[in-house]
């Protein structure tokens, strides 16, 4: 039967990059979205500001939603300091095979934990689970209505410090309004709006940054 977009995009990466070179492997997969098949990467222009922020905050700790094919851990995971550790949570069991095989080849697989599962069960067993007291970063890029309700998950458990960054892709496109409004409103975040595009097009979308305040 015909492969999948994922697997598709595995191929070009084990063809196109370099084992052991991240750069390569996003290089591979920027290439494989923008001239082969679009897929929902946070992408280049929007990597970058990933990029900036995950230096800014240099963190020990880091939750990933939304693993997808990998593309984002490898981002993040390239740029932690040795020590770091990055758990990344997904959901759909095909995508999860796509990504671990992605992080191996960028030879980040020691940096990064990816488990499977929903964020709503997997959130409250973080300390219990994987000695994770709080996240100093976390990316948010899964389902655009779980955005809010693990944002708040997050605090209920004790997950969040005074300081810990979110950043959230996809704020205006697909959208998340309920998610801005909160992180925007909320006395207990700060929050500014980083202005870019949707992966690999002309279409305006960004990423909202926003430090909890405790
Ligand atoms: O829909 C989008 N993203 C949803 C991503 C969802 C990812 O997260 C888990 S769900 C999960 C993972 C963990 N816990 C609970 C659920 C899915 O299996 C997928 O791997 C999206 C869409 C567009 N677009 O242009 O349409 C652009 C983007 O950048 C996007 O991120
Ligand atoms: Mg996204």
């Amino acid at each position: 039967t015909r492969s999948t977009r994922p697997q598709r995009l595995l191929k070009a990466v084990q063809k196109h990059a370099t084992r052991g070179d991240p750069q390569s492997v996003i290089s591979a997969i920027d290439h494989f979205c923008r001239h082969s098949e679009w897929a929902m990467n946070i992408g280049d222009e929007k990597g970058s500001i990933l990029d900036s922020v995950v230096s800014e905050v240099n963190p020990e700790k880091v939750l990933e939603l939304g693993t997808y094919c990998g593309y984002s851990t490898v981002r993040i995971a390239r740029l932690l300091p040795p020590g770091a550790r990055l758990i990344t949570l997904e959901f759909n069991a095909d995508y999860a095979a796509i990504a671990r095989q992605v992080i191996i080849w960028a030879g980040l697989e020691d940096k990064v934990q990816l488990v499977e599962g929903a964020s709503e069960d997997w959130i409250p067993r973080m300390k219990e689970h994987f000695g994770i007291e709080t996240f100093d970063f976390v990316f948010l890029d899964h389902w655009k209505d779980r955005y809010l309700p693990d944002t708040k998950l997050m605090e209920d458990c004790g997950l969040l410090r005074k300081g810990t960054v979110l950043l959230a892709d996809n704020v205006i496109c697909p959208g998340v309004p309920d998610y801005l409004a909160y992180v925007r409103n909320s006395l207990s975040y700060k929050s500014c709006y980083f202005k870019s595009h949707l992966e690999y097009t002309k279409a305006e979308d960004g990423l909202e940054k926003s430090v909890f305040l405790g």
